[in-house]
């Protein structure tokens, strides 16, 4: 499968971003990567990128390869292969980060050889030449669309071989009951290691346990890569805007733009405790004067039916609306925290409701017990704040199902008293799904397919 998708061309692109940055850095990797860059490069003590020690920066400039004009003044620096990013040679030329100079440069290198690297080659490289796994490629681009330091951390772990060395534990459970059973039904006379279905059933169960754990951590997973989708809601005037803009003053979420995503509505997230809050823009109903009228329009329904958490929110300084009694009926408690604003000027009517959160946004009390409270909903019990790792990826996730469902398949050929040939045959599709996840046994389409969402020049 390797050597199919691995080729000999030396490609080429610009690694950093385009914005006229203080400095930029044009990527080169293969087998010519050395020679181009050496051919174009001068230096006036006459070293040469040839000759220079891996991973030490060498001064000079770049030149135009048909007449030696000088176009920007650069460091170089030479990784050989194949300790480098890709496992090839490597040569990364830093430039000025303006945009004219980066272009002049990549073309350059093209001329003297290189050809354009696709979205993602770079990673795709150190894949294929066996520098990473490929859920430890993946983790590349989690790296880069990390929307909080507690993602960031989750996708580093993936990154070192954190998730990867779960599954090759269980590759190598799966590896050796499948060489019991296979020796089983080869030589059943020579009785080499007596395959009892207690055997069996006890070590099924226990790769069973291994990929449950790893779907546990997906549940995490799942909240740190989309975020938790909230909605502030309430009668016009409560103090949903003012709300809103004290979340984000103060924790609002670093969003870098994620590559390979189209964004058409604009999502503002705030981090709570590391976990991504994704705030939907309730701006269709909040424009509606009526709270009934506004929940009776289907795209209300439906946004509070889709999003994960509900804030809402009363006002003390008047009594409950109908309406608000009405709405409050409606809503899910279990997933509705209910607010209870501007305690500062409460009508003497009313106290604050049983179980309601007390807050005046005026007099900034009661904010940190509703973050407090909003992590807990969250929390309850799914995420666990000490995990190691979490399973970040949908793919990943998929595949963990489908290997589950192998292995309780294999369980259920046992206990049909079905010969040891189909057990093997269940526990060997389960086998595949986990090496679908580290690429150990991937099809060239898939692999495709995972590198196109990269960007250029990772
Ligand atoms: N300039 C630059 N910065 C970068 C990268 C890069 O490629 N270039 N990276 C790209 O994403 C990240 C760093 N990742 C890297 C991973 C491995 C190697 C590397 O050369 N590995 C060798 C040698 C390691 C060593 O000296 O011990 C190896 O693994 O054998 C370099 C960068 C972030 N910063
Ligand atoms: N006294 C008092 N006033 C508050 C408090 N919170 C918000 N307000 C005031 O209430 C008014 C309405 O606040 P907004 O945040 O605009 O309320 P809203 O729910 O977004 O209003 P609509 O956009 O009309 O739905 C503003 O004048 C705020 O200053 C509070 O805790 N105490
Ligand atoms: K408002």
């Amino acid at each position: 499968m390797n050597e199919a998708l691995l080729n000999e061309d030396t490609i080429a692109a610009v690694a950093t971003g385009l914005g006229g940055a203080g400095i930029g850095i044009i990527r080169v990797s293969g087998p010519e990567a050395v020679d181009i860059v050496t051919r174009i490069f001068v230096n006036h003590a006459g070293k040469t990128v040839e000759g220079a020690e891996s991973h030490k920066l060498l001064y000079g400039n770049i030149l135009e390869p048909e007449d030696g004009k000088i176009i920007d003044e650069v460091l170089v620096s030479k990784m050989k292969g194949p300790f480098s990013y890709t496992a090839e040679d490597v040569v990364e030329i830093n430039c000025h980060g303006g945009i004219v100079s980066l272009k002049r440069i990549l073309d350059a290198v093209i001329r003297s050889g290189a050809r354009l690297a696709e979205p993602g080659e770079f990673t795709k490289r150190a894949f294929l030449n066996g520098r990473l796994d490929l859920a430890q490629a993946e983790a590349v681009m989690d790296i880069i669309s990390a929307k909080t330091e507690k993602s960031l951390e989750y996708s580093v772990g993936q990154l070192e071989g954190k998730l990867s060395q779960r599954l090759t534990a269980i590759d190598d459970l799966l590896i050796d009951v499948m060489a019991n059973v296979e020796a089983n039904i080869d030589y059943p006379e020579y009785d080499i290691e007596e395959v009892t279905t207690a055997y069996l059933n006890d070590h099924i169960q226990q790769a069973m346990d291994m990929v449950d754990a790893l779907l546990k951590a997906s549940e995490t997973g799942k909240i740190y890569r989309e975020g938790i989708t909230t909605a502030i809601l309430g009668e016009p005037n409560v103090g949903k805007s003012s709300l809103l803009n004290t979340l984000l003053m103060e924790n609002k979420a670093i969003v870098t733009e994620i590559p390979g995503t189209t964004r058409d509505i604009i999502e503002e997230y705030i981090n709570i405790g590391g976990i991504p809050f994704k705030i939907i823009d309730t701006a269709g109903i909040r424009e509606t004067d009526n709270l009934v009228e506004q929940i009776g329009v289907e795209k209300s329904r439906q946004l509070i039916k889709n999003t994960n958490l509900i804030l809402f929110m009363t006002d003390l300084s008047r009594p409950f609306s109908e309406e608000e009694k009405t709405l409050i009926e409606e809503l899910d408690p279990s997933k509705t925290i209910f607010i209870a604003n501007k305690t500062d000027s409460m009508m003497d009517t009313r106290g604050v409701p049983e179980g309601w959160i007390p807050l005046s946004l005026k007099e900034d009390k009661g904010v940190e017990a509703l973050k407090d409270k909003m992590l807990e909903m969250v929390m309850g019990g799914s995420v666990d704040q000490e995990a190691d790792y979490i399973v970040n990826n949908v793919r990943h996730v998929h595949l963990l199902e489908e290997a589950m469902g192998c292995l309780k398949n294999a369980l259920g050929t046992i206990d049909m008293g079905m010969p040891l040939e189909l057990v093997s045959i269940d526990i060997k599709d389960g086998l595949e799904k986990i090496r679908e996840i580290t690429g150990r046994s991937v099809g060239s389409d898939i692999i495709n397919q995972i590198f196109k969402n990269f960007c250029i020049g990772k």
